[in-house]
């Protein structure tokens, strides 16, 4: 247990001063409920620290984060932190992150950085550090980022042979003389607002990237990859090369519009040009966390982290992003917007405030003028769309009935707790089995709650062809807690017959309707023909799936009116193994009172952390 480092956390906490407390009491975890602090898989040591905006004053106490041996992220950013940097800070042998900008750090810099051999990212702009550049820098190798910019630094800039250096920032100090040689593969605005010339300027590119150590950084050809480019931009190489040729036809004619944090082609533009955006966006816009996220970066973080796009759906793109400390999570990036800043807050507070094991809980979200992202626990295993519908061989055997039957009581819990929300009118709005993942117990997690009314309308053909639209809905951004059941009723027909909503038949020239097709084969007879195939090799599951067809059938009535409510059908799902079981039940799903689910109606449920950081 991390008893060590929590009292060195403490002795940080008790003696530095804080305009707003923190959550840090010694009753509660460490690991599991301090904010900002990311401990290890085995929940042994501390291994990051993030307070961002924290409003935290005060020198560094000596002798307390130096504690933290294990610290690999220290990020104190937005705060306003003063004196300089404990010179003990040479204990953190294992630090790869140093994140502190936009503080009144004084002083000098550390002069001895062969103590950081793992450091990639440094940032230390906007303080008030003095003295000269240490050449020491160099010991740190791995560094990538390097930005110093906004200080009173002063003297030479030292060659620094820092190979794998991607992105760096020396802007608005006082240093002087020559951009040393090591160095000017770097763009002039990395060095303006300094006294500093190039020294060779006149001389040909290619000469300069010849000096040893200075070539282009090991992993150059990873830049191409979207992964590399940042969160928004991570997803399309081709959209990248036109915004591109889009940005510099804007440019030179200078009237482009400043898109805000999400556009540019390489990374390095990336972090020079939209750090300064993200900045200044940051002062009305941030990101805002709500309670029980252990996740913490901001804004700067997700346009560093490397980001993989998971798809894109009716509401935006969902991208899957790491951040430096190989934090996973989903961020969701929204298009078409139409509610207004306030009603969207209001919305997402709302949907934050939802906390159950079948429901997705958002962690997090911002908003400016032109973004909108959702921030959502990384759900390893996948939907339940890609678990049916994706490669066959993949899921051979990962869906058997229990599992079915388990996300499908799941989610039904899930719904049903949110018809409980607002005054118990608030609706799901968005069913489908690309939005309902695995909890760790293996039960269904509904995801993107209640987005559907900040949305624009989406058009009624698309809403037609994604199956799942109960036939009353008209208008996309007022769904209802009938069209819910609908949506689950799909679901579960889904999960019976292994087929999607809308599918093509096996000669691919007619589409077929699940709804309808299942009717007209249910309406001939009760038929094994409905069934997944997959499912037949189960022995004396038949009558669970009959029920479970029935019940299906019952929530996708044409008229809304007929269809049962949520509470109903929960309770209809659970008894499906109750019934037939009753003598010998089922380990792993028992009966709703001895569940480690909550009943759907109970508030203020534990959160489930399904991401990697729980493994
Ligand atoms: N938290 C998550 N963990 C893992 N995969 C996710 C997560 N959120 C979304 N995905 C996956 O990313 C892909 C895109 O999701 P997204 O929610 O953007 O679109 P969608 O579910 O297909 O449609 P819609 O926008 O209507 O919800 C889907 O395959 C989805 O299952």
């Amino acid at each position: 247990k991390p008893e060590e480092d929590e009292r060195a956390l403490l002795d940080f906490l008790g003696n530095v001063s804080l305009s707003r407390p923190l959550n840090w009491n010694k009753d509660s975890s460490v690991c599991q409920s301090w904010t900002g602090v990311l401990c290890n898989k085995d929940q042994s040591r501390v291994i990051a620290l993030r307070l961002p905006r924290a409003g935290i004053s005060g020198p560094i106490p000596p002798s307390t984060l130096s504690r933290l041996s294990a610290l690999q992220i220290l990020g104190l950013r937005w705060n306003s932190m003063s004196g300089s940097l404990p010179s003990d800070f040479s204990k953190l042998k294992n630090l790869t992150g140093l994140h502190l900008q936009s503080n009144s750090f004084s002083g000098p810099l550390p002069s001895d950085w062969s103590v950081w051999p793992n450091l990639t990212v440094v940032n230390l702009s906007n303080n008030e550090f003095n003295g000269s550049i240490p050449s020491s820098i160099s010991n740190s190798t791995y560094l990538t980022t390097l930005d110093l910019a906004n200080n009173s630094l002063s003297g030479e800039i030292p060659d620094l042979y820092l190979p794998n250096l991607q992105m760096l920032d020396l802007s608005n100090n006082d240093l002087a003389g020559r951009v040393p040689r090591s160095l000017q593969r770097f763009p002039s605005q990395a060095f303006v607002g300094n006294n500093v010339s190039f020294e060779d300027d006149a001389s040909p590119p290619a000469l300069r990237t010849k000096h040893p150590g200075v070539g282009p950084p090991k992993n150059a050809s990873k830049l191409s990859e979207p992964a590399l480019i940042g969160i928004v931009i991570g997803g399309c190489l081709l959209g990248v090369v036109a915004i591109a040729l889009f940005t510099i036809m804007f440019c030179s004619r200078g009237g482009i519009k400043r898109r805000g944090l999400l556009k540019s082609q390489k990374r390095q533009e990336v972090s020079q040009k939209k750090r300064g955006v993200a900045e200044s966006e940051e002062k009305d816009n941030k990101i805002v966390f709500f309670e029980g996220c252990n996740y913490t970066f901001d804004l700067e973080d997700l346009l560093r982290a490397s980001a993989e796009v998971l798809g894109k759906g009716t509401f935006g793109a969902s991208y899957k992003a790491a951040l430096e400390d190989a934090t996973t999570m989903v961020v969701k990036r929204l298009k078409e917007v139409s509610a207004g800043r306030k009603e969207f807050e209001q919305q997402m507070e709302m949907v934050g405030r939802i906390r159950h094991e079948n429901v997705a809980q958002l962690r997090a979200y911002y908003c400016s003028k032109d973004e909108k992202l959702l921030v959502y626990d990384f759900y390893g295993e996948g939907s339940v769309s890609s678990l049916l519908h994706g490669d066959r061989c993949e899921r051979r055997g990962a869906l058997d009935w229990e599992t079915r039957l388990k996300i499908a009581i799941g989610t039904a819990r899930g719904i049903a707790h949110i018809h409980t929300q607002n005054g118990g009118k608030l609706a799901h709005g968005n069913m489908k089995s690309s939005n309902i993942f695995l909890n760790p117990e293996g039960f269904g997690c509904v995801s993107d709650v209640a987005l559907a009314p900040v949305m624009d309308q989406i058009p009624l053909p698309l809403l037609r062809i994604s199956g799942y639209r109960a036939p009353e809905m008209t208008d996309s951004r007022k769904p209802s807690q009938a069209s819910d059941v609908y949506g689950f009723g799909v679901l579960l027909l889904e999960l019976l017959t292994g087929k999607s909503p809308m599918h093509a038949t096996s000669s691919g020239d007619e589409v077929i309707h699940l709804v309808r097709w299942v009717n007209s084969v249910v309406r001939e007879e009760w038929t094994a023909e409905v069934f997944d195939m997959e499912l037949l090799r189960y022995p004396s599951i038949e009558e669970e799936m009959v029920e479970m067809l029935q019940i299906g059938m019952a929530c996708v009535a044409r008229m809304p009116e007929q269809r049962p409510k949520m509470p109903d059908v929960l309770r209809k799902v659970e008894e499906i193994r109750r019934e037939h079981t009753a003598t010998e039940p089922s380990p792993e799903i028992k009966s709703p009172g001895s569940t480690s689910a909550p009943s759907p109606t109970r508030e203020g449920a534990e959160t489930a952390s399904p991401s990697a950081r729980q493994s």
